[in-house]
């Protein structure tokens, strides 16, 4: 048996053309359903369904042979146990600093300014500020980031943009660009030996499917 880790929405919904692509049809719906392993139409695959910053634990202790994690994911967990063999190319956004229109970000910078930084990737924001010779607070939400210079919380955040709704929608601006961010395809090192020849036609469809 093959178990491939997804989480509900964008991948699940993104991954689902790479499946096909791989002859594999998914016969349950995790929108409506509230099963967390899906059968598919191969008797010897199964699909769980996990929370999108679980994939990585999953598939690293091997209880998925695979699996699809945005790269904000892996940044903060690293990629021990894990090979990481494709970009698949969805659920694409960025990684930005934001903060609430009206704060001078440049002068903060400039003057040497500990700020405050609400944020789920702490690693990331760690890394990024480091790089940059800044001195931050990092405060760590599961959620919601955008509310944290509105309140009080912070006066920036680290959090994805794709449209930059949710920035404009809670006036606050993007003043500086982490990374690119998209998913990508992981597998676990020691299924990757054991099982092969079942992965290596799937891994080359979904190859195929992401160019
Ligand atoms: N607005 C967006 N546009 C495109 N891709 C996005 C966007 N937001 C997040 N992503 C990508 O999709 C992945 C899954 O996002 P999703 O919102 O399903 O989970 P999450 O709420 O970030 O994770 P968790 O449930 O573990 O807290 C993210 O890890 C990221 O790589
Ligand atoms: O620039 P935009 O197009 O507005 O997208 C950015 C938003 O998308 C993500 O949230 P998501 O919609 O996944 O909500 P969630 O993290 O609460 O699941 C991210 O955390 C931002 O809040």
């Amino acid at each position: 048996m093959l178990t491939l880790a997804l989480s509900k929405g964008r991948i699940f919904t993104e991954t689902l053309p790479m499946l096909r692509a791989a002859g594999i049809e998914v016969l349950e719906d995790p929108e409506s359903s509230r099963k967390l392993i899906l059968s598919t139409n191969d008797t010897q695959l199964r699909v769980i369904i996990v929370r999108a910053s679980d994939v990585p634990t999953y598939v690293r202790y091997g209880a998925a042979d695979f699996g699809v994690a945005g790269k904000d994911t892996l940044l903060e967990t690293g990629l021990e146990g894990l090979y990481s063999p494709i970009d698949l190319q969805i659920a694409k956004c960025r990684m930005s600093v934001a903060v609430k229109n009206g704060f001078d970000y440049a002068e903060a910078v400039g003057s040497g300014a500990r700020i405050r930084v609400v944020t789920k990737y702490v690693e990331t924001a760690k890394q990024h500020f480091a790089a940059k010779g800044m001195h931050v607070d990092l405060i760590k939400l599961y959620g919601s980031m955008e509310l944290g210079p509105l309140v009080g919380l912070g006066d920036a955040i680290v959090d994805l943009v794709s449209t930059g709704g949710t920035l404009r929608a809670n006036d606050l601006v993007e003043v500086e660009h982490i990374c690119d961010i998209s998913s990508r395809l992981i597998v676990n090192q020691a299924s990757l030996k054991l099982k092969a020849a079942r992965l290596r036609p799937i891994l080359a469809a979904f190859e195929a499917a992401a160019k």
